[in-house]
């Protein structure tokens, strides 16, 4: 049997994308998941994006990392999505849909994707780290030389050291100006470090400013594939109108044999 795929990238976070509206792919098949995002023998990329009708929303997100599990949300890939949904016709220049972590308001302007991050309330403050979730669990820890620092190595060590099974994604962060942070990530569920992680550098941004190494509102990422832009309130203790802001592409469609 063929099947049709579309793949887009978000900051070099790359996703394999179906349309699903007909319920024709069987959403427990992990190991098709598993092969489809495998880069020798199948596509290639960071995780894999079903798009579904949902009643009251424009469409539902279903997210599974590239070793073919259901995960959490994917900021770069809830973009992505947006993109694709565009790119199908299915909306103008905003969007409303749901994810595993509830309800999101997205815009798409071109290829920039401004999407709306859940709320943050509860930020952990370790001796030399931060964790936090911001519909993905991660870790937020500052690190000198990043660009020659051991970010699969010293991830892999974090991840399963001390967040067990249910593991974390491990930001490693260095400030760049005043409202700017170059940050590598290893992402849980690809088991290696991804060029760009959505719901991370959110983590970064919030972290940065609840340890008051940022005063802006407004806070720069450079991730390994590119650009981000993070905006946000703060109400009280808690990070409210979090968007994370980037650009978001098509790169080729195909069909494959399943
Ligand atoms: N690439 C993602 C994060 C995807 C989820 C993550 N790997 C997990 O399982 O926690 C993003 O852009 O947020």
């Amino acid at each position: 049997m063929k099947l049709t795929f579309y793949k887009f990238q978000g900051t070099g976070n790359d996703f394999v994308m179906i349309d699903n509206r007909e319920k024709t792919f069987d959403e427990k098949d992990t190991k098709l998941v598993a092969f489809l995002c495998d880069r020798r023998f199948g596509i290639g990329a960071d995780g894999l994006i079903l798009l579904e009708n949902e009643e009251g929303v424009d469409f539902k997100m279903v997210y599974y990392n590239s070793d073919g599990n259901e995960s959490s949300m994917c900021g770069n890939g809830g973009r992505c999505l947006v993109a694709f949904a565009s790119y199908l016709n299915i909306i103008n220049d905003k969007a409303t849909f749901n994810a595993v972590d509830g309800l999101h308001h997205a815009t798409i302007s071109g290829d920039i994707v401004s999407l709306q991050m859940k709320d943050v309330s509860e930020i952990k403050v370790k001796p030399n780290a931060s964790f936090l979730d911001t519909g993905s669990p991660h870790h937020v820890q500052l690190v000198n030389n990043l660009k020659d620092f051991e970010v699969k190595t010293e991830g892999q060590k974090l991840r399963y050291g001390v967040y067990g099974q249910k593991g974390s994604n491990i930001n490693f962060v260095e400030p760049f100006d005043d409202e700017t942070f170059s940050v590598r990530t290893y992402e849980r569920g690809v088991e290696d470090e991804t060029l760009s992680c959505g719901t991370g550098v959110t983590a970064v941004a919030i972290a940065m400013h609840a340890a008051g190494r940022v005063k802006t509102n407004t806070v720069k990422i450079k991730a390994v594939g590119g650009n981000l832009e993070i905006n946000f309130e703060k109400s009280g203790d808690v990070y409210k109108n979090v968007f994370l802001t980037g650009p978001a592409k098509f790169v080729f469609k195909g069909e494959i044999n399943v």
